[in-house]
């Protein structure tokens, strides 16, 4: 009994461990799975923190990349806009009142909006506020009456700043202070409306309108711009009539180009009505929505006076004259001068543009008036105007200005500007003391005049277009000679002035024939004995105040005013004026983008135009130096080499040459007192003459002023002795070469000296010695008869007699640089030339 309750508590005991071991267990596995679960809230937790950082963090970039993008619109639309708004409101009708000014209108263009504030678009941005109004809008303002007149002064101002003087018709209807709101407009004359007077103004502008409508496609402007201030007593006094009328304006003036500015009444809605509300200095317009404009502070009543004047003096002088651009064809160059040159100057007051012929039948042209009154302008026009249609194969200029000035210089490369017109062939300016250029143009004019009625004979063509269409490849362009204040070159009674008559009487005669025109100028035309050369002139171009350029009976020239020309192609007679506005030309930058462009343009091998200019000194050309080339002693010597002495005033620039022959008398004297132009004279001489072949030097210089100038020259000759007053050899000696005598001052040689030295003139040249002296004065030359050729610096004329074929001596009046050379073997009268500048170093 006693095993059996043991072997029963031993399986209790059994059971009771496995229960326990089993619930141990479970326990354990309730233990780990609770662990397990907290270790996943953990991770479950923790993601969810990383997921919300991770979603702050994605939300603040999509925020700062939406805030970025956002801004980046903003700022773009706020530039597009401000762009649009510049375009829209450009000059006077949009800038601020600080920068304002009116401004013209492009040529065509349609009318812009107006300015009346700015909107804020954020703290940074502000876009100018604008209304239209011309060609688009009447406005109907609401708010206090004082600053709904402060915004109609200010769009009044720009609308009538915008556009051209005489474009905007002002109509002022104020009952209630008679047109004083609006004072600071007075000097444009608005036509005032008096109280009672709105009904009549109402059916005027109905009837107006009528009148456009029945005249459909006419160019709307002039605008009439309608301003109706209206206080309360004038609003109860409406009538349903005027009421009705105004509506019809309202619905239909802005296309017939009628401008209602209108406060206090009201106005019918329609699309063309923009409604302007405004408070406290904030205005809100129908057509820019909720956005606010903050008004800006009225113009100055001075500025507005101002304005007004000018506006009104604009008016009373009409529309301004066409501009140098408005000359300007569609296309240079495309036009054939072959039947004649065409070129408008100027335009007429209905602003078409007057053009001048230059052909057979007008062949030449006379320009006059008084000193300023725009010759020069002018003529700069005309060249300008003839450049741009005709290239060089049409067009040959040769241009001369007498007036005291440089004007043709701009034609011309120049230091600062290489460009050149393409069609001046010849220019020369400072030539007022150089009359001596204008005969040598007006031969080289008739020489081309004799070549061309040559061809024309050859090919049987009795003018310039039948030639051209025989010869169709030879080079004929019209050429154009233009001369300013010519009379200058006919003035006196001297031998250039008969010269040049006969030339000019040739050219203008037969130069019609052959494509030869000139344009002359001048302050006084009238010139005694010219009749007839004046004659010849049919086209005749007068300027205010001219005398002697109409006929007689003509007075057209004295009651123009400035800046205007009477154009008249039949001499001058009454009846054929055509008054024309002149552009200003004066402007040197401008002139020099048109004459770059046809300079670029050039065709190949256009040469540069030959500039002479009166008031600088040529330098001897390298060409006539013997630096870099000096000839041995056996090169062959020429039978008559040539001295270079200064640059002759012809239109090639061609050196003066004396030719040194084995011939009696083949010596030189330079004459006078001026030593550096004489010291240049013998140095060019020299110097020339040792660039041509080996040659023996002796310089004898006597006079201590001229060392300075005789020592550099001794320098630069490849041989050549030196013998001064404690030395003084005038020998004949035998050379192989040919030998030079130089001598400065030969007047200071004693009287031990002068048997050897009228020697050596005598005799010296059959040997191949040749003196080549400079003689302060003209009583010691000794015998004549030795002296062959001279140059005479600051002599007169009359001291030249003994040393001229004609008894009376030459007319000669010396002057700084210049010289008269005579050589008895090849002159029949003296010629002027200029002695080179051998060393820079006395000017
Ligand atoms: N059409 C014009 N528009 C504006 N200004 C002009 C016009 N014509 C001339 N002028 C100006 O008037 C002034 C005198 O003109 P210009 O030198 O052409 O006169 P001119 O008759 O040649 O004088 P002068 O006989 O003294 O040489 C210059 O300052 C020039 O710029």
């Amino acid at each position: 009994m006693g095993s059996h309750r043991n072997a029963l508590v031993a399986a209790v005991r059994q059971e009771l461990a496995e229960a326990r071991g089993t619930a141990r267990a479970v326990l354990a596995a309730a233990e780990s799975a609770r662990g397990e679960a907290q270790n996943r809230r953990r991770l479950v937790r923790d993601a969810y923190a990383t997921c919300l950082t991770q979603l702050a963090a994605a939300r603040e970039a999509a925020r700062d990349d939406i805030q970025r993008r956002y801004q980046d619109e903003a700022t773009k639309l706020a530039g597009h806009l401000r762009g649009l708004a510049t375009v829209s409101a450009t000059g006077a009708a949009g800038a601020p009142w600080r920068l304002w000014a009116p401004s013209e209108p492009e040529p065509g263009g349609r009318p812009g909006l107006l300015r009346i504030g700015a909107i804020s678009f954020d703290e940074t941005t502000t876009l100018p506020g604008l209304v239209p109004l011309l060609g688009a809008a009447h406005l109907h303002l609401t708010g206090p009456a004082r600053v709904l007149d402060e915004v109609i002064t200010g769009v009044l101002l720009r609308a009538l700043g915008s556009t051209r003087a005489g474009d905007v018709q002002l109509t002022v209807y104020d009952p209630e202070h008679l047109g004083e709101t609006l004072a600071p407009f007075a000097p444009l004359g608005p036509a005032l409306v008096g109280p009672g007077g709105l009904g009549s103004l109402l059916d005027d502008l109905v009837e107006h309108i009528c009148r456009v409508n029945e005249r459909a496609g006419s160019e709307p402007a002039p605008w009439r711009l309608v301003v109706l201030l209206a206080d309360q007593a004038a609003a109860a006094e409406l009538t349903a009539g005027q009421q009705a009328q105004l509506n019809r304006i309202a619905r239909t003036g802005v296309a017939c180009g009628v401008h209602l500015v209108v406060r206090g009444l009201p106005l019918e809605s329609h699309p063309t009505v923009e409604r302007i509300v405004v408070r406290d200095q904030i205005a809100t317009c129908g057509s820019l929505g909720r956005l606010e404009i903050r008004l800006d502070p009225p113009p100055a009543a001075e500025r507005i006076t101002a304005f007004c004047q000018g506006a009104a003096e604009r008016l009373r002088a009409g529309p301004p004259p066409a501009r140098i651009a408005d000359l300007e064809p569609a296309r240079q160059w495309i036009e054939s001068s072959r039947n004649g040159l065409l070129a408008p100057i100027g335009d007429s007051t209905d602003q078409t543009l007057v053009e001048v012929p230059l052909d057979d039948d007008t062949p030449h042209a006379l320009i006059g008036g008084p000193p300023g009154s725009g010759k020069t302008n002018l003529i700069y026009t005309w060249l300008g105007s003839l450049a741009a249609r005709y290239g060089p194969e049409e067009l040959a200029l040769y241009l001369l200005d007498f007036a005291a000035g440089v004007s043709f210089a701009r034609y011309a490369p120049g230091p600062r500007d290489p460009s050149w017109l393409p069609q001046v062939r010849l220019t020369g300016i400072n030539v007022s003391n150089d009359r001596e250029f204008g005969l040598a143009m007006l031969r080289h004019l008739g020489e081309e005049l004799r070549s061309r009625a040559q061809a024309a004979k050859r090919y049987g063509a009795g003018n310039l277009a039948e030639l051209r269409s025989a010869d169709p490849a030879g080079h004929w362009p019209r050429i154009v000679a233009v001369i300013d204040e010519f009379p200058v070159l006919l003035d006196g009674r001297d031998a250039i002035a008969d010269e040049a008559a006969g030339l000019l009487e040739d050219l203008a005669s037969r130069g019609r024939a052959q494509g030869i025109h000139l344009i002359f100028s001048a302050g006084e035309t009238a010139l005694p004995g010219r009749t007839e050369l004046i004659g010849r002139f049919k086209l005749r171009i007068a300027l205010p105040k001219a005398h002697g350029i109409l006929a007689g009976d003509n007075l057209a020239a004295a009651v123009i005013p400035r800046f205007h020309a009477v154009v008249n192609t039949m001499s001058g007679v009454a009846g054929a004026n055509r008054v024309v506005r002149l552009p200003d030309a004066g402007d040197r930058g401008a002139w020099r983008t048109v004459q770059r462009r046809l300079w670029r343009n050039r065709p190949l091998g256009c040469e540069e135009p030959r500039l002479f200019d009166g008031g600088a000194v040529p330098r001897l050309p390298a060409a006539y130096r013997p630096s870099g080339r000096v000839p041995s002693v056996d090169a062959p010597v020429g039978s008559s080499p040539g001295a270079v002495l200064g640059e002759r005033i012809d239109v090639a620039a061609q050196p003066a040459r004396l030719r040194l022959g084995r011939m009696p008398g083949r010596n030189l004297a330079v004459l006078g007192t001026r030593t550096d132009e004489a010291c240049d004279v013998l140095a060019a001489a020299a110097l020339s003459l040792a660039a041509q072949g080996p040659a023996h030097f002796s310089v004898v210089c006597l006079a201590p002023e001229a060392e300075r100038a005789a020592a550099r020259l001794v320098a630069e000759l490849p041989a050549a002795d030196w013998y001064d007053t404690t030395d003084v050899h005038f020998d004949l000696t035998h050379s192989d070469v040919p030998r030079y005598v130089l001598g400065y001052a030969l007047d200071e040689a004693g009287p031990e000296h002068q048997a050897a030295l009228r020697t050596l003139l005598a005799d010296g040249p059959e040997q191949r010695t040749h003196v080549l002296g400079w003689w302060r004065s003209t009583a010691r030359l000794g015998d004549l008869d030795t002296i062959g050729a001279w140059v005479a610096l600051d002599v007169p004329g009359a001291d030249l007699a003994p040393l001229h074929p004609q008894p009376e001596g030459p007319v000669w009046h010396p002057r700084r640089r210049r010289a008269l050379f005579f050589d008895r073997s090849v002159h029949r009268t003296p010629e002027v030339i200029i002695p080179y500048e051998v060393n820079s170093d006395h000017t």
